[in-house]
């Protein structure tokens, strides 16, 4: 499992670790700061020491370079500018910039603030790397050359970022300036301008909790003139122990770039210290690889409901998409009218008439029948808000058989133009919107998420989505690039699709049908909701990364038996 951590939960665990007598703070620091400094190695072969290559002398370097820079000093050292803050992720990076000067590196460093003021790690290293070299001030009148330099470091917050880094933004633009023009080049090709950063344990000006940049209405107005930015940007991002929420929330992981995980040696991970309601993991695969012996029945009935003649593209996905993950069985319910377009479309998915809700009822007396799926193409007439309550009548905890049900698109219109309709939500749903059907659903909640991220740490779409499960009694599946699902009893996971599952051609018309559908396909073969809602994005992420650019919404449960074969089904 990898769990997510919170700044204050990093620091509880960090206190606890210092406090129990098996490693001090100053240890911690010197393990960060050497786990920055592998990374930077394992990343970039070519500057570890006794890599072969001369400092900058790189016989791939000298053809690109140009002839006012050939990558070197006198001494023919590769070079680091690191820019330290006035807390620990300062510390670090003194330490980083004397295990790099240790290795042979002509290293700046930066201080932005007071050196009296350090927290009292940070100023033993700041004394540390004062034996060895000059410590300049961080002025934004005044900032560090960053092209012609090998490697840039971010050392100046992490965690601890409490409110907008206003004065530094230009200078945050400049190191912005240095990933963008780096884009996805070699670094070999690119080093002679524009270094690559890393930051350590997030890039500066990164809310850890939100993945939010933290800014005021002042520096959002320099960043609409382009003169200034709220955060810095990173090639490569080195955090701790375990990652943080605001590496895969909101831009998060887009900032950071890469990310690695360094292990500082805190022995008890997350999982053994935080009560299972605080503790939030990367989602995973919970199981849907695995399909015991037994015939269609055993592997669950599912039923979706469908919209009117024209308007059954969004549940045939569904229903494909519940097919491929392994249900046993699914029919299609529609109104009577749209039985031929069906047929034209359909084979291995049944098909059934269903005119109003007193069909539905008796389509259920069918007791094989255990996962529902309401919503996508459906509509959001009187009809349809009767086969919703249905629906939730049928499915609520306690009634027999036991039954999961999907609620998208439509139905999630409908729960948010009828209160009555949304009391009836309970336990065996899954609510799975999209960011414009989530503020129609829980408009304060979706308030509280869009006001501006003045200070840390900022209200987060983790936050925000076990508010929404808590009040709706049911699991919440928030879509977007960052997914996060959470349950009323506050579990919590993200599917992140950022740096190597970033899959940006999921965001095509249909996809959230076929989600919709894998959920379905999960709760039939009997998986509780929170781990069908888990599984089906962490599988829907992965198809998409499958069967790569291109990608239209058909192809996703097409592409599920790829994805199971490669787990090792
Ligand atoms: N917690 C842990 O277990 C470990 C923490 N380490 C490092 O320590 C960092 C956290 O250290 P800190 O808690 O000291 O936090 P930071 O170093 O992120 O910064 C906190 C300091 O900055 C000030 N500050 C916050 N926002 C500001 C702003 N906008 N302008 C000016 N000053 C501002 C705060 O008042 C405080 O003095 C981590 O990110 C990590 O790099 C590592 O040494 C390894 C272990
Ligand atoms: N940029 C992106 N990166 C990764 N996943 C994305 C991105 N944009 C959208 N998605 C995913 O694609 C799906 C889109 O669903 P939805 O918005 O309901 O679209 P539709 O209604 O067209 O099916 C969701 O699962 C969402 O998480
Ligand atoms: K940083």
């Amino acid at each position: 499992m990898t769990e997510l951590l919170t700044a204050a939960q990093m620091r509880a665990i960090e206190q606890a670790a210092i406090a129990s007598g098996e490693v001090t703070g100053l240890e911690l620091m010197e393990r960060a700061g050497r786990g920055v400094v592998e990374a930077i190695f394992e990343e970039w072969p070519e500057l570890a020491p006794g890599a072969g290559v001369a400092g900058g002398a790189a016989p791939s370097v000298q053809g690109t370079s140009p002839p006012e820079f050939s990558g070197q000093n006198e001494d023919g050292a590769h070079r680091a500018v690191v820019l330290c803050g006035p807390g620990n992720n300062g510390g670090d990076g003194f330490v980083v910039a004397r295990l790099l000067k240790e290795a042979g590196w002509e290293v700046e460093v930066f201080l932005y603030g007071d050196a009296g003021k350090l927290p009292p790690d940070a100023r033993v290293n700041y004394q540390r790397w004062g034996e060895m070299g000059e410590v300049l001030p961080l002025t934004p009148q005044a900032p560090p050359e960053l092209a012609h330099r090998h490697i840039v470091i971010d050392a100046m917050f992490g965690t601890g970022l409490a409110r907008p880094l206003s004065e530094l933004g230009p200078f945050l633009r400049d190191i912005c300036d240095c990933v963008d023009a780096g884009g996805s080049l070699m670094l070999q090709e690119r080093w002679p301008y524009w270094p690559p950063v890393v930051a350590i344990d997030i890039p500066s000006g990164i809310c850890a909790d939100s993945g939010r940049p933290i800014f005021d209405e002042a520096v959002a107005e320099r960043i609409r003139r382009g003169s200034s930015a709220a955060c810095a940007a990173a090639d490569l991002t080195v955090t701790f122990h375990a990652q943080k929420l605001g590496h895969a929330l909101a831009s998060g992981g887009f900032w950071c770039g890469k990310i690695v995980c360094a292990d500082i040696g805190i022995s008890s991970p997350a999982s053994r210290t935080l009560p299972r309601s605080e503790l939030v993991k990367m989602a995973s695969d919970t199981g849907s690889r695995f399909k015991r012996n037994g015939h269609k029945y055993s592997h669950g009935y599912a039923l979706i409901l469908s919209g009117s003649v024209g308007k059954g593209g969004a549940a045939r996905l569904a229903a494909r998409g519940a097919l491929r993950v392994g249900a046993g069985a699914v029919t299609l319910g529609c109104p009577p009218a749209a039985m031929i377009e069906n047929a034209a479309q359909l084979n291995a998915v049944m098909l059934r008439k269903i005119k109003a809700a007193d069909a539905l009822n008796v389509a259920l007396e069918d007791t094989r029948i255990n996962a529902l799926c309401v919503g996508p193409g459906m509509g959001t007439g009187p009809r349809e808000a009767a086969l919703l309550a249905a629906c939730l009548e049928q499915t609520r905890p306690g009634a027999s058989p036991g039954r999961g049900v999907v609620l998208d698109a439509d139905a999630l219109t409908l729960l948010a133009q009828n209160e009555a309709l949304f009391a009836k939500l309970h336990a065996q749903c899954v609510l799975t919107p999209h960011a414009g059907e989530f503020a129609r659903l829980f408009p304060d909640i979706a308030e509280k998420l869009a006001a501006p991220a003045t200070k840390g740490p900022a209200y987060s779409k983790v936050d925000a989505t076990r508010e929404a499960a808590k009040r709706a009694g049911c699991v919440v599946l928030f879509k977007g690039p960052d997914t996060v699902i959470a349950a009323p009893d506050a579990q919590c996971s993200i599917n992140a699709s950022v740096y190597d599952r970033s899959a940006p051609w999921l965001a095509t018309a249909g996809s959230g049908d076929v989600l919709a559908g894998f959920i379905t396909g999960l709760l039939a073969r009997g998986f509780a909701p929170m781990n069908a809602a888990e599984s089906g994005a962490w599988l829907h992420t992965e198809c998409a990364l499958s069967f790569g650019p291109g990608l239209i919404a058909e192809d996703l449960p097409e592409e599920l038996p790829k994805v199971f074969r490669a787990l090792g089904v």
